[in-house]
This record gives structure tokens, C-alpha cells and sequence, in this order.
């Protein structure tokens, strides 16, 4: 039976940061890392991004062979044993611990049809079923206007495909943008030649032979060779909740990662977690919180005691147009756009009873710190006190 001081279930990025902060403090401890992934910890950020431009798959990689840790790959963990210390996977193979932390991610929402049929993006093999399908198709539907839908659809769109984009909003990234520019990149999407389709939904899906054919709510039907959805996820906390650990759309950790059982961890976009700058529990599905998260719980497994009061940081890349993000970005806050060239560059503030809770950096580099300063200001602010703040 594999024994370990750590053993640590899901391979993803927040994994891999985990490892590497257990490492920074603990090098003598032994590490059991088991992923239902076939391939060890790789970036997920290029698989909808640089792996479309210039970028291959040989950079991807996370490179944990250099950790001394024991990787247990194609493994599923389907059972916690809490008071024995014990984990057990899809083969009944069972893992021994003294320190467990839970970093299962999320996994991606689906559609009631099409199950076969679409692709639901999240993983290198995702990245390669697409690429194949890229090379023998030409015409794609995106599903969702969020962050895969937006990626994929200026992927596809840049490697030559047509492409249609569905989603239920008025505009692309409607949750997080305001609405004159989530319609703005609508017009912008149209103009790289995206047959953009805000408010449309799906109602089926039917395969003839090599084709697709998706049924629109509008009555319409699209004929194409790959459907691609980007619905949102949901996060992995079943196994946590089955073992008796407190959940709440995701696993609720302390500031220190650690769960409602002692020696019990949860890191990255499985964890629910408090932050003290914006008053909010939140739960981050980013790159960045994976890497500072899971490092800092692994350190903190590892018996360092360094709370966690990160602030989410995001990026995104919309063709040429790119951003940051710092704070919450929900465009159902007051938003204060400051635009140094309109949908060009600017800085959009996301204000909540007088502070400021989140700063778009719209094509505006290097301000990141400044942003996190200005969310951790008590205010109050006024819409108007924040023009030229930052920029
Ligand atoms: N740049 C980044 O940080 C980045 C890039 C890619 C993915 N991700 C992460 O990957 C995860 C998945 O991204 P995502 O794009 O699926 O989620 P998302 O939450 O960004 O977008 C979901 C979108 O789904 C659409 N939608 C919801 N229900 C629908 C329905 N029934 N029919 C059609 N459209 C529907 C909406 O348009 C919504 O905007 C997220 O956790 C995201 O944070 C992040």
C-alpha cells in the first residue's frame, strides 16, 4: 500500500504549485501526487491561447519530475477514509496519509444533448481531439460568450475556420463586462469575421454522417463539423462532501487552505475561501490562484502558517486586444469606465456601496500593483473620484 506525508489528489496546476510549496519547506516528507489526467501537471492558460499561435505543446509542461514525488497518473480517487487516513481509487488500490490536500478542480457544465458531439474544453486531450477536428473540418460552433467561448472562437477564427458563437447574453464576457463593451466586441468580433449570434440559445443537437447539425432556439439550424461548448463549471467537491467535509460550491477552506478536518486541505478552483479585502467568500478559476493558492496551502501543509489574502487576478486575450483583471469584475456592479481611446484602452472600475471592488486594465500593462492598492482603500468612492486614477 503507497504511504506518504502528503498525498495530494488531482494533478492540475494548483497540484503542482502545492508540491513545489511543500518543497520549499519540507524535503525530506514523501509526496504521492494521483491525477485521473494521463499526462503530468502542464499549463492549462496555452491550450486555449499561445497553442493556437506560436506556441507547442513541448512548453506546456509544469515540470514536477524534479520535485520527488511519486505521480500515480490515469488514477481516479473515488473514496476518503478520514479516521484511517485513507484514500481509495477507481482500481482499489488505497493511499495512505498523513497530510491530504484536495485539489479536483471543476469540472466543465454540459448540455442535456450532444453528449458524444461536443467538446467541453478544459484539458490537453480536449486540445488534441480539437486540433484533429480542425484538420479535417472548417466550420465550428462556439457555445458561450465567456472566457473558453471568447478564446476558442478567435483560436479557431485565426486559424482559418468560420466560426459561429452562441450564448444567451447581449454581448461577449456579459457577466464581467460593461454592456457598451461586451456589444462592442460583438461588432469587433464580427469584424475578424466570428458570425457573432448574442441571445441565441441551443436546443439539440443531430449527427449526419461527418456533419453536425445544431438546432437554434430561434428555429434556425447550423450544419458544422465541431461543436465546442464553454458553459461554466462546477466544482469537484463530491469526494470531500462524501467524507463529511464542509461544502458550499466548492470545498470551504480556512485562510491557511486548510478544511473543516484537521490535516485536510483544499487548493485552486475546487476551494471556497474567504478574502478580507472584499468582504466576500469567494471561489477562483484562474490561473494565478492556482499557482498562489496551491503553493501557499502546500507550504502551509507543510507547517508554515501564511494566510492567504490574494486578491483573484486574471488575463485574457481577445485577438489583439488584451486585458488584466484585478478584484471582482461582475457587470451587475457600478462600473466607472475611464477610456484613454474607447474599447481601445482604458481602465473600467467595479464599485460596490463605495469601494472599489474590481479594475479591468483594458490594454493598459503594468498596473496591476496599482490595482490592488486601490481595492485594499477603505473609500468610499464616488464614480467620479476614480477618473484618471489608474492609467
Ligand atoms: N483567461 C482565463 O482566465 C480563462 C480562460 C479560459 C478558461 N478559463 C476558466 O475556465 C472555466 C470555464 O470557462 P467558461 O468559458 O466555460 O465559463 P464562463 O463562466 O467564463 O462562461 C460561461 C458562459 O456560458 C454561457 N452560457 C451559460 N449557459 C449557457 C447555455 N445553456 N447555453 C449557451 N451558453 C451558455 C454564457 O455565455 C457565459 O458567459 C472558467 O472557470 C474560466 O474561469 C479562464
Amino acid at each position: 500500500m503507497p504511504e506518504y506525508t502528503y498525498l495530494i489528489v488531482g494533478g492540475g496546476m494548483a497540484a503542482e504549485a502545492a508540491l513545489r510549496g511543500i518543497r520549499e519547506i519540507d524535503t525530506a516528507g514523501t509526496v504521492g501526487m494521483v491525477s485521473d489526467e494521463p499526462h503530468p501537471p502542464y499549463n492549462r492558460p496555452p491550450l486555449s491561447k499561445g497553442l493556437w499561435k506560436d506556441r507547442t505543446v513541448d512548453e506546456i509542461w509544469r515540470r514536477a519530475d524534479d520535485l520527488a514525488a511519486e505521480l500515480h497518473l490515469r488514477r481516479r480517487i473515488v473514496a476518503l477514509d478520514l479516521e484511517r487516513s485513507e484514500a481509495t481509487d477507481e482500481q482499489g488500490e488505497v493511499y495512505r496519509f498523513k497530510k491530504l490536500l484536495l485539489a479536483t478542480g471543476c469540472t466543465p457544465r454540459r448540455l442535456p444533448f450532444g453528449q458524444e458531439d461536443i467538446l467541453y474544453y478544459r484539458t490537453l486531450e480536449d486540445y488534441y481531439r480539437l486540433r484533429s477536428q480542425a484538420e479535417h473540418g472548417e466550420r465550428f460552433a462556439v457555445i458561450g460568450g465567456g472566457f473558453i467561448g471568447s478564446e476558442i472562437a478567435a483560436a479557431l477564427v485565426m486559424n482559418g475556420k468560420s466560426v459561429s458563437m452562441l450564448f444567451p447574453e447581449a454581448g461577449i464576457g456579459g457577466r464581467l463586462f460593461p454592456p457598451e463593451l461586451a456589444r462592442f466586441l460583438v461588432d469587433f468580433y464580427r469584424g475578424k469575421g466570428v458570425d457573432v449570434r448574442p441571445g441565441e440559445g441551443v436546443v439539440g443537437l443531430e449527427r449526419r454522417g461527418q456533419e453536425l447539425r445544431l438546432h437554434l432556439q430561434s428555429g434556425e439550424t447550423l450544419m458544422v463539423e465541431g461543436v465546442i461548448a464553454g458553459i461554466g463549471v462546477s466544482p469537484n467537491s463530491e469526494l470531500a462532501a462524501q467524507a463529511g467535509l464542509r461544502t458550499e460550491d466548492g470545498i470551504v477552506v480556512d485562510e491557511l487552505g486548510q478544511t473543516s478536518a484537521p490535516g485536510v486541505y483544499a487548493a485552486g478552483d475546487v476551494a471556497r475561501f474567504y478574502n478580507p479585502a472584499l468582504g466576500s467568500w469567494l471561489r477562483v478559476e484562474h490561473e494565478d490562484h492556482a499557482n498562489t493558492h496551491g503553493r501557499l496551502v502546500g507550504r502551509n501543509m507543510a507547517a508554515a502558517h501564511d494566510p492567504y489574502h490574494h486578491l483573484p487576478f486574471f488575463y485574457s486575450d481577445l485577438f489583439e486586444l488584451g486585458y488584466e483583471a484585478v478584484g471582482i469584475l461582475d457587470s451587475r456592479l457600478q462600473t466607472m469606465s475611464d477610456w484613454k481611446d474607447p474599447f481601445r484602452q482604458g481602465v473600467v472600475y467595479y464599485l460596490e456601496a463605495g469601494r472599489v471592488r474590481g479594475v479591468l486594465l483594458w490594454n493598459t500593462w503594468g498596473k496591476v500593483e496599482e490595482a490592488r492598492a486601490l481595492i485594499a482603500e477603505p473609500g468610499p468612492f464616488r464614480p467620479q473620484d476614480l477618473r484618471g486614477r489608474i492609467g
